[in-house]
């Protein structure tokens, strides 16, 4: 069954409304982003997280020293590195990792090959930050390459009208979302769930 990854949690009533629908894995911004939180803040939040949901901590560009201090202090399980790190940067970091790609081309598809990482993340390129746009990218561009599936992350744009169409035709092994389960730049409980459920109703 395809996992769920929410990310950009921020506050209590949602870290735990994401815990009971059942997801996979919870994101917490660190780079900067409306919905950026300080270590300290994903701290707490963690606190409510039970330790089969993995928790992953989204960088832009970070210093190592600013990683390994949120990896260790959150704890988190994975480092998502969504910035041009370069693949020597990420291995040597030595982290469970997670890179992610903005993809307007099969060229940068392809760019993953030459990370040595965990999980590809594939996104819609940012505007106003490095990420979380809340729009699709062509899904098409995946299906075009070789890419394994089994270890690929797919962003950019989802939400409960249009989840169960991107696993059909992309078979990713988790799907992520952070504006689809807003409204009026919040979590909202009730799409949190409908998502969740969308996903996990998928066979
Ligand atoms: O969510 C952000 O604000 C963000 C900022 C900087 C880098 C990554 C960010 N989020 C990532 O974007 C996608 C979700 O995007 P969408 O809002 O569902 O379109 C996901 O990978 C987040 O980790």
């Amino acid at each position: 069954m395809t996992k769920v990854k929410i990310c950009g949690l921020m506050e209590h009533a949602h870290v735990k409304a994401v815990v009971e629908a059942g997801v996979d894995a919870i994101g917490f911004v660190f780079a900067p982003s409306k919905r950026r939180v300080t270590v300290e803040q994903a701290k707490e939040l963690a606190r409510a997280i039970p330790s089969g949901v993995m928790k992953i901590g989204v960088f832009v560009d970070a210093s190592q020293e600013e990683m390994t201090h949120a990896f260790h202090e959150v704890p988190l399980d994975f480092i998502q590195f969504h910035g041009d790190e370069s693949p020597d940067f990420i291995k040597k970091m030595g982290l469970p990792s997670i890179k992610a790609l903005s993809v307007q081309s099969v060229e940068d598809v392809e760019k993953a090959t030459s990370f040595d990482v965990d999980f590809l993340l594939f996104d819609t390129p940012g505007k106003e930050f490095k990420g979380g746009s809340g729009e699709t990218f062509d899904w098409q561009l995946l299906n075009d390459t070789d890419i394994p599936t089994d270890r690929l992350i797919l962003a950019g744009g989802l939400n409960v009208d249009n989840v169960r169409e991107a696993i059909q035709r992309v078979r990713p092994y988790m799907v992520d979302v952070s504006s689809g389960v807003e409204n009026m730049g919040r979590k909202d409980e009730q799409m949190i769930h409908a998502f969740v459920r969308a996903v996990k109703n998928e066979e």
